[in-house]
């Protein structure tokens, strides 16, 4: 779709949910306005809903990308007000399925080989379907043993690499217009909201990455009785197509099911908490798509008593940077242990804050928020929700958080969510925290380090021979005082954007003169002198040319 006609469709959905008024103040008010007598209005029904259940449907009607960007919202409570949030994070990711034969189509092609060639039995009926694609179950051909494997095949959704570009340039334009616009752009930073998006959806559009994400973490929890992770077939994976073992399982929140089923909640909910804190701190691989629809129960018969999660849709995954993880550890330790002043130290060593903050006043904000929380009953106590307000505390003070770590606290928080449905005395506090002592005694072990070190030791003995010189041309370089410093830091790809901003406008604002001084010129050279309406082309032309130069180089709250 054209993007004017998508604009224009997005607009009138906006007012249909009688959203218009989240974009007063913004260059587009005045366009609503306009547009308001010519669109139908929501029912009474809808308008008597809240704001952020009528932002939701709107979304939902907007379509797949949308929809993600309505869940990304949900997880960025530090910009979006309560009620909204959790509006948002309902979104299901649902739509129409689309023709099973288009999918068999898409998966010879990605296969490069007939569907009866590669299956012994294909389902053009999908099993599910979703914004990006559908789950179709098949067998494959009989083994050696004469065995057909049961199956699942994902298929990317026809074109949805073209409905996905088309829409994240309108969000990227709207993201623009915000940060020109909006007084507290600095703090909300859209075109970040909107690369997050594009990079969410980069990831789940590329099904092999996504088989690897799904292999990498079997490796890790192969033979665990905590979770399974269905086996990739590779022989049948595409960028566009990806082939799962098939596996048999109850959603997590479906506690009827699990309770028919007689598995064991308590002991359940527990193995969640110590799986997350596995993954982030032994593995550094978690599973960060860990909503109960993708997170099921294995519904074997045999494991009544000792149940175990199954994992699904590896297509978003979270990796720590070391420091980041170690801080982070150190940080919940701090959490537990009620240290708020190592946890403000912390937060300034990790980098995560500058060090020109001063530590008693973090800490103090540290204690404010913590402190209410330890008066609760320990089941009522959320690890995701002390280190949001954290978070959000520390944002006062200039805190720049890397989007992993806001993507670990969304699956800690989704994961205490599921813990806490399955068992609601579950106390994540008591679980956790000798999980993560233990792995950070195994982690940062004499043993461990002097692993590490030896692991690394071939490398250290490669480069040692350049040492010397190394050492001494450094040391030449700082007597004669020729050092020279090659800094990257954010600040100065900032300075960066906002020199290139200016040079931009600086030659807007030139040609806008020169355009204006153009219209002027052709004006006064109308024979029989100038009048309003006969004002030649050309001159109309530069006129607006340099109007809207001069419009481009205007200075905007930057
Ligand atoms: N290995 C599997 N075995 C059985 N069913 C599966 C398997 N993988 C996926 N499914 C089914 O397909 C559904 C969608 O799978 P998946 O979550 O991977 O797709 P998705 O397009 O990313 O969906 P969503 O965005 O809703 O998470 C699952 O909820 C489940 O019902």
């Amino acid at each position: 779709m054209k993007p004017v006609f998508r604009a224009w469709r997005i607009g009138r959905v906006l007012l249909r949910y009688r959203l218009d008024d989240l974009l007063d103040d913004t260059p587009v008010e005045g366009w609503l306005k306009l547009a308001r007598p010519f669109v139908p209005r929501a029912s009474n029904d809808v308008a008597r809903l809240s704001r952020g259940a009528r932002l939701r449907m709107a979304l939902q009607e907007l379509g797949p990308i949308f929809v993600k960007f309505g869940q990304i919202l949900s997880t960025r409570r530090d910009l979006v007000p309560p009620d909204v949030a959790e509006e948002l994070a309902l979104l299901q990711d649902r739509v129409q399925p689309f023709d099973g034969e288009a999918a068999r189509a898409i998966v010879e092609n990605a296969l490069q080989r007939p569907i009866a060639e590669a299956f012994a039995q294909f389902d053009t009926t999908p099993l599910a379907s979703a914004s990006i694609a559908q789950v179709h179950a098949a067998t494959l051909p009989p083994d050696a043993n004469g065995v057909s494997r049961e199956i699942v095949v994902k298929v990317l959704r026809p074109d949805i690499e073209k409905q996905i570009a088309g829409d994240i340039a309108l969000l990227k334009a709207v993201a623009g217009i915000v940060n020109r616009t909006h007084p507290a752009a600095d703090k909300i930073r859209p075109h970040l909201i909107v690369e997050e998006i594009e990079n969410t959806l980069a990831a789940e559009l590329d099904l092999q990455r996504e088989g690897a994400n799904a292999s990498v973490l079997r490796r890790f929890w192969q033979d665990s009785d905590d979770l399974y992770v269905p086996e990739v077939i590779w022989s049948h994976t595409a960028e566009r197509v990806l082939t799962l073992e098939r596996v048999y399982g109850i959603p997590s929140d479906d506690i009827a099911a699990l309770d028919a089923a007689g598995i064991d909640r308590r002991a359940l909910a527990a193995k969640g908490v110590r799986v997350f804190y596995t993954e982030v701190f032994r593995d550094n691989f978690f599973h960060a798509d860990a909503h109960a629809g993708n997170i099921w129960v294995d519904s074997d018969p045999g494991r009544r008593a000792n149940p175990r999660f199954i994992a699904l849709d590896f297509g978003i995954v979270g990796q720590l940077s070391d420091e980041d993880q170690y801080y982070l550890a150190e940080n919940f330790m701090a959490i537990f242990n009620r240290d708020y002043r190592r946890i403000a130290e912390l937060h300034v060593r990790a980098g995560w804050m500058p060090s020109h903050i001063r530590i008693d006043e973090l800490e103090a904000a540290a204690r404010a928020v913590c402190e209410p929380y330890f008066t609760r009953p320990l089941s009522e106590i959320s690890l995701a929700e002390v280190l949001l307000k954290l978070f959000r505390t520390a944002q006062r003070y200039e805190l720049t958080l890397q989007p992993q770590l806001i993507l670990l606290q969304k699956t800690l928080l989704n994961i205490e969510g599921v813990g806490r449905l399955l068992d609601p005395r579950l106390d994540i506090w008591a679980v956790a925290r000798p999980v993560l002592q233990r792995i950070l005694v195994e982690r940062y072990s004499p043993q461990r380090l002097a692993s590490e070190f030896r692991k690394r030791l071939p490398e250290l003995v490669t480069h040692a021979p350049e040492m010397p010189r190394l050492l001494h041309a450094w040391l030449t370089q700082q007597v004669e005082g020729k050092h020279e410093l090659n800094l990257r830091s954010r600040d100065l790809v900032e300075l960066n954007r906002t020199i290139r901003t200016a040079q931009r406008k600086t030659v807007a604002a030139v040609l806008g003169v020169g355009l204006l001084i153009c219209a002027a010129v052709l004006y006064g050279l109308e024979a029989g002198g100038p009048r309003f309406w006969s004002v030649p082309a050309s001159a109309w032309i530069a006129g607006l040319g340099g109007a809207w130069a001069l419009l481009a180089a205007w200075p905007r709250g930057q």
